[in-house]
């Protein structure tokens, strides 16, 4: 998760192959009309987000993926995240953390993306740090895209096979 640009697709492609996991692209869920949107350059709001992370929360059903999958998602408000947990308990997120002049220059860098450049802006507006809540792993997104797979693997690997990784009282 992040704001546009932090490394989601690029890292979350080199995690899925590290991982041997499933990759599904958030981006290609949108609705035709909010991609429209994006590439015209206004924001998203709530409603155009809600049916989106439904889809979103369909992939994250237990039972689909196997052992784990990866999802890239901007899951830039805590209560996009909360729906995400509602579909799959535990569920991790990996929040890439960029400063917003590095993420423009990454956004205005790539040629072939609906996004537009003029929306990083709004992306910093409506992110709400996930610091603070369960489960988060927070990186710096500007280290090589192979440090943080290491890292990702490695605490995904230790949630994986600690029993102390899940909430006490919860025997999954
Ligand atoms: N850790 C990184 N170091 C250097 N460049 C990166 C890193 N992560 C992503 N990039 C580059 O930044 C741009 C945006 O990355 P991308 O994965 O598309 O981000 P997002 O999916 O979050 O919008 C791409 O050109 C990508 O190659
Ligand atoms: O909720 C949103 O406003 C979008 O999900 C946005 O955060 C996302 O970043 C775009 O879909 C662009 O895609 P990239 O994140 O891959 O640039």
């Amino acid at each position: 998760m992040g704001v546009s640009g932090c490394g989601k697709s690029s890292v979350g492609a080199a995690c899925a192959q590290a991982l041997g996991w499933p990759l599904h692209e958030g981006d290609t869920y949108h609705a035709p009309q909010s991609v429209a949107k994006m590439r015209a350059g206004t924001p998203l709001t709530d409603a155009d987000r809600a049916g989106w992370l439904d889809r979103l929360a369909q992939l994250l059903a237990p039972g689909e993926g196997g052992e784990g999958l990866v999802l890239t998602c901007s899951a830039l408000r805590r209560s996009y995240r909360e729906r995400l947990r509602v579909a799959r308990p535990h569920l991790g997120f990996v929040y890439l953390s960029l400063g917003y002049e590095p993420a423009l220059a990454r956004v205005q860098a790539r040629a072939d993306h609906f996004f537009s450049p003029a929306l990083v802006a709004n992306q910093f507006a409506t992110l709400e740090s996930p610091q603070d809540e369960p489960l988060v792993l927070t990186l710096d997104a500007l280290r090589p895209v192979q440090a943080l797979v290491l890292e990702i693997a490695a605490w995904t690997s230790a949630r994986t096979l600690s029993p102390v990784a899940t909430p006490a009282g919860d025997a999954a």
